[in-house]
């Protein structure tokens, strides 16, 4: 049944990220072939890995696979746990100077003895395809123009597609973390929304959340938001990921209730297939982006829009 959202009007689905990042990818992948060809220049992603953390694991190897698959080059740099602190500056160091890296991510969490804010500040900026690195994080509060982290823009293009222009809506972020909450806080006010941000510390959450016409959830616990927390009509962005372990296997769920809000909702991303595609989509934007910019050649801003076009056409 469809609702509305504000003036506009919404039908109850599902928001295939995943179906959105293949095409983000398509499109990415065709403006890499025309840096190739015109200016010869092949885009270049670092990741770095320190330790064994299963997940980690496979999240890197997907992040070189798909930098592969649009035609990016991929570095993977996997240090012991017990690298020092000393050691992976230096790797960093080296990786800003090197002129085939483009782009520069180091995944975290790292280990315990290392410091996450010193090794986010050694990236150089114009590499931190991240967007954690404080410049990168300050231009985005300022006037969205910096290096902008890839998840909240993730949700931030797919709330776009649905609903158009985001102004006067009341978006309510729950979760203030610097990698999702924070940012995607900011990014919703540079898109005209009302927002409100709310936490663990929040006094009466549900009654914070029914009020939201964009509700974007990142606080790792699942299935916390329930039925009556929701608007009816309201558009619904689950970052959570978390695993379950049930039957004998690990099954992926997020932070809402899926079942229960599901007919209420005026669309809702999954999980998986949600929004963790499109993370990994935006960081080959954001390594794409900075290769223009490194080049010092004018950046297609509408690359996304265009890939979702129903006849996706890319121009030079
Ligand atoms: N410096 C840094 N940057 C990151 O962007 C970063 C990080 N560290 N540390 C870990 C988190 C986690 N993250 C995910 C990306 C994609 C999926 C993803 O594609 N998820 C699939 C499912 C994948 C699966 O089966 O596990 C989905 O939701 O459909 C999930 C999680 C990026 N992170």
């Amino acid at each position: 049944m469809p609702h509305l959202v504000g003036d506009k009007r919404v039908d109850g689905k599902l928001i295939d990220g995943k179906a959105m990042a293949a095409k983000l990818r398509e499109a990415i992948g065709e403006q890499v072939a025309h840096l190739h060809t015109h200016h010869q220049v092949t885009p270049g992603l670092a990741v770095v890995l320190v330790g064994e953390d299963p997940a980690s694991q496979v999240y890197v190897r997907n992040k070189a696979r798909q930098a592969g698959e649009v035609g990016m080059q991929s570095f993977e740099h996997r240090l012991d746990a017990s690298v020092s602190e000393q050691a992976l500056l230096a790797l960093i160091d080296q990786l800003n100077q090197d002129p085939a890296v483009n782009g520069i991510l180091v995944q975290l969490p790292l280990p315990d003895h290392i410091a996450e804010t010193r090794i986010i500040q050694a990236i150089a900026p114009a590499k931190d395809v991240d967007g954690f690195h404080p410049i990168n994080v300050g231009q985005v509060a300022i006037d969205g123009q910096g290096m902008t982290p890839c998840t909240p823009l993730g949700c931030k293009l797919l709330l776009e597609h649905q609903l158009g222009d985001l102004s006067g809506q009341h978006a309510v972020v729950l979760g203030r973390s610097n990698i999702v909450g924070k940012p995607m806080a900011n990014l919703l006010l540079q898109a005209n929304c009302t927002v409100t941000v709310a936490h663990s510390r929040t006094h009466d959450l549900p009654a914070i959340c029914r009020q939201a016409d964009i509700l974007v959830v990142a606080v790792g616990r699942p299935g916390m938001v329930k039925r009556d927390w929701i608007k009816p009509g309201a558009v619904l962005i689950d970052v959570g990921i978390n695993r379950i372990e049930e039957d004998d296997r690990t099954r992926l769920t997020g932070d809402i209730d899926f079942q229960s809000v599901q007919d209420l909702a005026g669309a809702i991303t999954p999980v998986p297939g949600g929004v963790g595609p499109m993370t990994i989509a935006c960081l080959l934007l954001n390594t794409l982006q900075a290769s223009y910019q490194q080049l010092n050649l004018p950046f297609p801003d509408d690359l996304a829009e265009r890939a979702w076009q129903p006849q996706a056409a890319t121009t030079p």
